[in-house]
């Protein structure tokens, strides 16, 4: 699935957070979107998907194969969404429902868009299950009894079960330490080719960027200021501000 961003802008009680952003992510390609805290990004990816609270006001376009998503309503977003976009967070605790088993919870977008018996769901779920590294003794886990990193595996099993044609992860690694970052971007990685989809991956983390992605947009307050292949922008950034993006991240990788 392709999406196609074309002056997109976002604004907030007068001032404007995302400022005339244009960017593609093609058919199958993964794509980074990379900025320090608060530079907009998620803002960018709330407004793909359709989920800027009220008072935000959206201008441009973006187009989601084919359909034209600004100013669409939220009951036809929400289809849109259930039908084709994956999305994975930075804290998979808050993207997880904690009253629910690792099962039950990936099994909740099954049960919201497809018409399967009960015995089809188990199948489809310990199939994920085992796709993203978690054996069938977890299906009945409480999601809260698993480590961060097994809860984002559970986050990630939850938005691929429908095969997703394009997925936003949002920050998905934050939250973990550097070898399970790197298990989970791997698997990530893994899983979208496996699925054929396009991926928007967002971080502030040159260093993560660099295993998920072939081409990154640099975002700085609120404007692209950069884009290329992502093994360029790491070898030899010529704009300032990527140039300090890399600096933080080969700093981060020396500790
Ligand atoms: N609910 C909100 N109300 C008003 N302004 C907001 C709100 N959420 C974010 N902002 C502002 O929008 C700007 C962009 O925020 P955004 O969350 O998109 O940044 P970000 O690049 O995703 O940062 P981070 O890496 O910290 O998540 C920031 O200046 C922020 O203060």
């Amino acid at each position: 699935m392709s999406v196609t961003i074309e002056n997109l802008t976002v604004d907030y009680g007068g001032r404007r957070i995302v400022d005339d952003v244009t960017m593609t992510v093609g058919d199958g390609e993964r794509v980074g979107l990379i900025g320090s805290s608060g530079s907009g990004k998620s803002m960018i990816s709330r407004a793909v998907m359709g989920l800027l609270p009220d008072g935000f006001d959206v201008g441009g376009r973006i187009d989601v194969n084919g359909t034209q998503v600004v100013g669409l309503p939220d009951d036809v977003m929400a289809l849109l969404r259930g039908a084709g976009i994956g999305m994975i967070f930075q804290n998979p605790q808050a993207a997880l429902n904690p009253v629910q088993t690792v099962a039950g919870q990936v099994e909740l977008p099954l049960k919201l868009h497809y018409d399967l018996t009960k015995k089809e769901r188990r199948a489809r779920v310990l199939e994920m299950l085992a796709k993203v590294g978690l054996p069938e003794q977890f299906a009945d886990r409480p999601v809260t009894a698993l480590s961060g990193g097994q809860q984002q595996r559970v986050a990630i099993a939850t938005a691929l079960v429908t095969s997703p044609r394009f997925i936003i992860a949002d920050e998905p690694t934050t939250a973990l330490d550097s070898t399970t970052q790197k298990q989970i971007v791997d698997l990530l990685v893994s899983l979208v080719d496996g699925l054929g989809a396009s991926m928007l991956f967002i971080t502030h983390d040159f260093s993560v960027l660099a295993h998920a992605t072939t081409r990154s947009y640099v975002l700085d307050d609120g404007r692209i200021v950069d884009e290329g292949a992502t093994a360029d922008l790491l070898a030899a950034p010529s704009v300032a501000r990527t140039r300090t993006l890399v600096t933080a991240a080969k700093t981060l990788s020396l500790r």
